[in-house]
């Protein structure tokens, strides 16, 4: 299935272009050819305030949207802060999606994540596991909430013909990424670690959980491509799996941070900290149908982030939120 091009010249809104997602999709968009791309930080514009959401969609009337703002955080952050996970991305995709369609965008892609799926979801995760069985403890607010925005497109495009669609990404990385030691997602959270073990000359490094747990991770750069691909070339109610096919345990995981930053001290796991859900592996087959495929490797994608990640050491711009 094809749909139409997207108009590059029409008014493009990439909401949240200052995070991970955002940021990679808005270099995209440029290189892309877009001309008219609107941003907004979440200081000048908090998409949980509905008034300020609706004024923003009346004057700029965004043709495209891409709903890449939400609250985001790894396994931690989760589950200490449910309560903001849940009612601040319920509000931002509310006020987003709702005055979107109150104001004549014509194309929408929401942003979930592999974590709607049941926690226990036949291996690799196919998009028809959605709602077939109960969620993962530590992200379940979460979860709900990014469910609620599969839904509300489904609403949207039943009940107003729209051409509005969801992508469920795999866990993501790349430049841009949020380097907080408590907060952030597996991979920044190594990758500083592991870097200033090595610059202590540490004995070992501190792994959460038991080491076993599989995930699956899509280099940022990739996914901005594959945004603007589902843009231009899906258009079904049913979300669509966004990942490479394979995964490794959070042990290898942590070998190959360690080799491509230059550590060679110990590993030692922390299994007070929790491991979330065993494995996510997202059945990419129906994005492969459509033609699109990864293109960045797992060990080259990180030597670029670990290389990107020195350069913003050197300025003094890390972000550790
Ligand atoms: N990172 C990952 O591994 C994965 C991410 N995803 C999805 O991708 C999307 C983007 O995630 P990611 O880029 O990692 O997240 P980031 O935390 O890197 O970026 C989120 C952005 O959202 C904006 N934002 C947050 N709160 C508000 C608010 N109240 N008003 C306006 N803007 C706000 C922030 O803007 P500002 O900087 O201006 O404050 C920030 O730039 C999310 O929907 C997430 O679920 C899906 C799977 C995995
Ligand atoms: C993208 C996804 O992200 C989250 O789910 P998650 O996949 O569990 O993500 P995570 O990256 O935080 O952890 C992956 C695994 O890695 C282990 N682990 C080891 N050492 C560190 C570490 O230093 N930091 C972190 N965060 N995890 C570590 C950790 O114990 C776990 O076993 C949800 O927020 C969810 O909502 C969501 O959407």
């Amino acid at each position: 299935m094809s749909i139409s091009p997207l108009d590059r010249g029409a008014p493009a809104f990439i909401a949240g272009h200052r995070g991970l997602v955002g940021g990679a999709v808005l270099r995209h968009f440029q290189d892309a050819g877009f001309s008219q791309l609107v941003t907004r930080t979440s200081s000048e514009l908090d998409l949980r305030d509905g008034a300020a959401v609706e004024e923003f969609f009346a004057a700029e009337r965004p043709a495209t949207v891409v709903m890449a703002a939400a609250k985001v955080g790894g396994i931690l952050a989760n589950s200490t802060y449910p309560a903001d996970f849940i009612s601040d991305n319920l509000r931002m995709q509310v006020n987003v999606l709702d005055a979107a369609a109150r104001h004549g965008a014509t194309h929408l892609l929401f942003l979930g994540s592999s974590c709607i799926y049941p926690k226990l979801a036949p291996q690799p995760i196919r998009e028809d596991s959605l709602l077939t069985g109960p969620l993962e403890e530590t992200n379940d607010a979460y979860a709900i909430a990014k469910i609620s925005g599969v839904l509300q497109v489904q609403a949207l495009r039943r009940q107003h013909g729209l051409h509005y669609i969801s992508a469920m990404p795999t866990n993501l990385y790349g430049p841009g990424d949020n380097f907080h030691p408590q907060n952030s997602h597996v991979l920044p959270g190594l990758i500083r670690r592991f870097h200033e073990a090595k610059l202590a000359d540490a004995p070992s490094v501190v792994v959460w959980g038991t080491g076993t747990p599989l995930r699956e991770f899509l280099h940022v750069e990739d996914l901005a491509r594959a945004c603007l691909f589902l843009l231009e070339n899906y258009d079904e109610p049913a979300p669509i799996n966004v990942g490479v096919g394979e995964d490794l345990s959070i042990r290898e995981l942590a070998e190959l941070v360690a080799d491509i930053v230059g550590y060679q001290g110990r590993l030692k796991f922390d299994t007070s900290k929790p491991d979330g859900t065993p494995r996510k592996l997202l059945d990419v087959s129906k994005l492969h149908g459509l033609g699109w495929q990864a293109e960045i490797g797992l060990r080259d994608g990180l030597t670029q982030t670990y290389a990107w990640y020195q350069e913003q050491l050197a300025t003094g711009a890390v972000r550790a939120a």
